[in-house]
């Protein structure tokens, strides 16, 4: 118990009140703090056991109300406090305030023997009426305030978890007393003035030692007090409503400030802003998972019951402690207070690695202009999902500096075509064509040249390639030699086996198989969870998709397809963009009915026309196969759709194909003009044809 006050009282020393019940002078009060460090002047106190004499008539009572003031308001309160119990039925007229009147109930009328089994009891402020009927048939128990919205708590025991019987309390019947000079003393050494102390009604409170005595005051009227001792540790008046401290300040105000501790409400005063309340019960050790429902958030019980003073606050801003259970707290008050007129500081460093911790410390070390300077400075909280772009700047002084990698995207290894369509991290590409037309092809030659400028890695889900047909084709493309003498190598040498040994590495480092080894197909979340593995585990740039009808499209039957693609794209788009990897995806055209050897179109692709709208990139991979309307070998690579024109634009590039090795080339400037006529006689075919 002893260990609960601040300052010993040892009535057997003596000390002249002259000494010891006068404000500090104004040289207590540091000019440079920052000098510094706070003494506690309480422990050199204690051990010189020095007495204070509470009721000495000399002590000036700095924090009493004038007494005019009590009796006016004390008036003006029961008028309203006796309308509000008329109004139940309650007459007090015959009542004596400050005890205990027996009287018939209102409600029972007493039963048949007209029992006066009903209690009132008024404050002696006459702010609070409270009233139980001990019948067992009745039980009718409530209060009523006067200022307030005169609800009873005891009638709704379940609104704010277990409601206890409020108890009154007065500055004398708690025996508070003012401030004696060793704690006037204490708070000057934390530059909290006298007057400021004054003003918020902060007194102590003498029993073995002294303690802060910090007054919870609604209305000016007490509500309850909490005390501070030496080892500060702090314990609240019994059985008393949980209220913000200061709440008489943020009356009608627009810009709240909420501290975590009633030193920092103090300190904020001595820096201007009266428009500061502290929460009671401090902060707690982590955010909690959820917030629980109104009736059982007994934790933030008093906020709800203060809950009135912020229906017109536009800003409230949240100034609690720098650690971690500050900053917890920050997010419990934002999360019931509404985070959309919630805005929080940032308190000054103190070193490289550390801030200062809260108002009280920035008002020591650093003044009260720092301390405005830090509300003034407060900013926004933040709100999951709604950003800023200074948010970005970090990234997008990155992109602009050329610091990300491939702003601009990265070559596709043939000229023509980097004219349109570049490789940019984290798009995603559609690549269709009618069947046969070159597609995989293509995209593995394309991964072969990106591997070969910039050495990315990729993970390949090819369902329709078997494994060892697939290392065929990268292997070819790779050692430019075919991988068998065979019909299609002609005359070409075929690979050694050094070569193909060296191949069959370059394949195991460079690529990454995705595959279902059941007999079911794989879904897309399936193949883009691997794809996530591949990313952490080899760090692979690319993800190809080949094709889509080979995946598991089972979906809910109130589904439609359009629906089902849309959401498996964005899928796919998220991943691409979370995991800076670029994706293609190899979607087949739907039948097309007399087709007559044109490219197709992007919303010709089966399913749904947000393969089209929901893609970074459009291409379609499509090749003469008509001898006599020009040469086999020329692929067109139709670029259909870029987002990004900082990555290309739409046009077409042509390739020639080299079926013995499987590469793409470029090809110049005449077979240009060859494929030029070919295109050209095309046309006119299909205008022939009437299309
Ligand atoms: N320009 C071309 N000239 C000749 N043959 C080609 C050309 N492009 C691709 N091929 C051949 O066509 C065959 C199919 O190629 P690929 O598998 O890349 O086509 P695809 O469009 O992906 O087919 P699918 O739609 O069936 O998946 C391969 O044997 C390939 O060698």
């Amino acid at each position: 118990m002893n260990s609960r006050y601040l300052l010993k009282y040892a009535p057997c020393a003596t000390i002249t009140t002259s000494s010891l019940h006068t404000y500090p002078s104004p040289q207590l009060f540091h000019a440079s703090p920052s000098t510094k460090k706070p003494i506690f002047l309480q422990i050199s106190l204690r051990k010189r056991g020095l007495c204070y004499s509470a009721y000495s008539p000399k002590i000036p009572r700095p924090v009493q109300v004038e007494h005019k003031e009590i009796e006016t308001l004390d008036s003006a309160r029961y008028v309203i406090l006796k309308k509000k119990l008329n109004d139940m039925d309650i007459n007090c007229d015959s009542c004596t305030i400050g005890e205990y009147n027996r009287m018939i109930c209102p409600q029972c009328g007493g039963g048949d023997s007209q029992e006066k089994s009903f209690s009132l009891y008024i404050t002696p402020d006459r702010d609070m009426a409270m009233w139980n009927c001990f019948r067992g048939n009745c039980g009718w128990r409530g209060n009523v305030r006067a200022f307030d919205s005169g609800n009873s708590t005891f009638s709704k025991p379940d609104e704010i978890g277990k409601i206890k019987r409020i108890k009154v309390i007065t500055e004398e019947s708690i025996g508070l007393e003012p401030l004696c000079k060793e704690l006037l003393g204490y708070f000057a050494e934390r530059m909290i003035s006298a007057e400021t102390l004054r003003r918020n009604g902060v007194m102590q409170k003498t029993h073995y030692e002294v303690a802060i005595a910090f007054t919870y005051r609604r209305d000016g009227v007490l509500v309850s007090c909490k005390y501070r001792d030496i080892e500060k540790r702090f314990w609240q008046e019994k059985d008393t409503e949980r209220i913000l401290y200061g709440l008489d300040d943020i009356k009608q105000v627009n810009d709240i400030i909420i501290v975590e501790g009633e030193m920092d409400k103090l300190s904020m005063e001595e820096a201007g802003f009266r428009n500061c309340v502290s929460v009671p019960d401090g902060a707690p050790s982590m955010v909690s998972k959820e917030t629980p429902a109104l009736e059982k958030d007994t934790k933030y019980q008093y906020l709800w019951n203060c809950k009135e003073y912020f229906d017109k606050t536009s800003r409230i801003i949240l100034a609690t402690d720098a650690d971690g259970p500050g900053q917890a707290l920050a997010e419990e008050l934002a999360r019931r207070l509404g985070r959309e007129r919630c805005w929080r500081i940032n308190w000054p460093k103190k070193t490289e690695t550390e801030v200062y911790k809260d108002a009280n410390e920035v008002l020591m070390y650093l003044g009260p202009h720092a301390l405005r300077e830090v509300i003034d400075q407060a900013e926004l909280y933040p709100i999951r999902g709604l950003f800023k772009f200074s948010d970005f700047f970090h990234e997008i002084d990155e992109y602009f500096h050329h610091h990300l990698g491939y702003e601009q995207g990265a070559s596709t290894g043939w000229m023509d075509l980097d004219k349109l369509y570049k490789i940019v991290p984290g798009e995603l590409t559609i690549v269709t064509g009618v069947p046969n037309s070159g597609k995989s092809e293509w995209i593995d030659a394309l991964l072969c040249n990106i591997n070969e400028r910039e050495g990315w890695k990729f993970a390949l889900c090819s369902m329709e390639n078997k494994v060892r047909e697939h290392a065929r084709k990268l292997l070819e493309k790779h050692i430019r030699k075919p991988f068998f003498t065979a019909g299609y190598s002609g005359t070409a040498e075929r690979m050694n086996v050094e070569e193909f040994e060296r191949g069959k590495e370059w394949l195991n480092e460079t690529f990454h198989l995705i595959r279902c080894e059941d007999d079911c197909l794989p879904s897309i979340t399936w193949v883009l969870d691997l794809a996530k593995a591949a990313v952490f585990r080899h760090g692979v740039r690319g993800l190809v998709i080949d094709p889509y009808n080979e995946l598991d499209h089972q979906r809910p039957p109130n589904q439609t397809e359009t629906e089902y693609v849309s959401q498996m794209l964005t899928k796919i788009k998220r991943f691409a963009q979370h995991h800076s990897c670029h994706v293609w995806f190899v979607a087949h055209p739907r039948q097309l009915h007399q087709w007559v050897g044109g490219p197709p179109n992007l919303y010709d692709i089966s399913g749904s026309a947000h393969f089209i709208n929901k893609c970074d990139n459009g291409i379609v991979v499509h090749r003469n196969r008509n001898p006599e309307a020009g040469p086999v070998d020329q692929v067109q690579i139709c670029v259909r759709k870029v987002r990004n024109k900082v990555a290309g634009c739409i046009g077409d590039a042509l390739l020639s194909y080299n079926r013995i090795t499987g590469e793409f080339q470029d090809i110049d400037e005449p077979a240009k003009r060859q494929s030029a006529i070919v295109a050209q006689k095309l046309a006119n075919k299909m205008k022939k044809l009437g299309k």
